[in-house]
């Protein structure tokens, strides 16, 4: 920009202008990453992500993201530090609302429906799609009662001891516990404690599941177990992870969002989303391949 004073409010027009066209080229990006490079599914096959922004009261964390979330697949997300992944997925099932302030505009559907449409009950959202944190948060109750807990809230009505067996052997933690089950759930080690809430979330019997780096703090044996549960989960569930961790996201999902911040202090975007194949062989843009290959991040 000129540094004459008189300049300065033309100058301020053609920066405006240029921003609004530069607007208008991400947004389109942003359509186009939501295909994911396969053939676009109908609206009523899994989530659809339109225009999501998130933000914590002024503070805009991320920015028209688009994207089609397949049934019965696992799409990873990935991206450096601080670029809205976490923020993007709590806003999955309304978790993001939840902190004092935060807020999202756009519209993500299930199955078509609009989960932030008016008169959408949160609770409900969150049982259809379930969430799995960084952190095992075991309720303070026995093996047994913290699977059975929310599908006993939830009315369920069938064999409970079968109902807690299938979703404890789901989440690979059977064999390990059957012979423990009144025990406290806090006297499982950090992993098995993970597994142990995988569980839970399974036997409320969710549609899809959402998991912020549910492996980040846990051992390579417990994180093989809990990769090893993926190829069975998505058979039944749509699974949505946030990982930092490459390998994982390469061997584990069929689907990967890169999500990337360009200018700092900008919102975190989703920069390219196609096939896992894909993004981690052959992306088409360059700070993706940059990052996978881990020259940043
Ligand atoms: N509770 C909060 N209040 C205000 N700002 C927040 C809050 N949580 C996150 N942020 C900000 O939102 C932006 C995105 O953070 P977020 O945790 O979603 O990123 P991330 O990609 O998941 O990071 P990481 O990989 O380190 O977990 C950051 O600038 C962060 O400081």
């Amino acid at each position: 920009m000129s540094g004459d004073p008189r300049n300065q409010g033309r100058d301020a027009g053609v920066v405006n202008i240029r921003r609004i066209g530069e607007e208008q080229r991400v947004r389109e990006t942003s359509k186009d990453v939501a295909k994911g490079g396969a053939q676009q599914t109908p609206e009523s096959n899994g989530m659809t992500v339109e225009d999501l922004s998130a933000f914590y009261g002024s503070f805009k964390a991320v920015t028209d993201v688009n994207m089609q979330i397949k049934r019965n697949k696992v799409t990873a997300l990935i991206g450096p530090s601080g670029c809205g992944k976490s923020t993007y997925i709590r806003c999955l099932n309304r978790m993001h609302e939840v902190i004092p302030g935060a807020y999202a505009e756009g519209k993500v559907a299930l199955d078509g429906q609009d989960i932030y449409a008016k008169g959408a009950d949160p609770v409900n959202i969150r049982r259809r799609i379930g969430m799995v944190f960084q952190k095992p948060n075991p309720f303070s109750k026995s093996i047994y009662e913290n699977v059975a807990w929310g599908a006993k809230i939830n009315g369920y009505r069938g064999d409970m001891d079968e109902l807690v067996e299938r979703s404890l052997k789901q989440a690979a933690l059977w064999d390990e516990v059957k012979d423990r089950l009144k025990e406290s759930g806090y006297s499982l080690s950090g992993g098995q404690q993970q597994r142990l809430v995988i569980a839970r979330t399974l036997a409320v019997e969710p549609e899809v599941i959402l998991m912020d780096e549910p492996a980040s703090a846990l051992d390579p044996v417990s994180t093989q177990k809990i990769e090893d549960t993926m190829e069975d989960l998505k058979k039944k569930y749509t699974v949505v992870i946030v990982t930092h961790n490459m390998q994982q996201a390469a061997r584990i999902s069929d689907y990967t969002g890169f999500f990337y911040i360009e200018n700092m202090g900008d919102p975190g975007r989703l920069w390219e989303f196609d096939e896992t194949s894909k993004m981690f062989s052959n992306p088409d843009r360059k700070e993706t391949e940059d990052y996978v290959t881990g020259r940043f991040g």
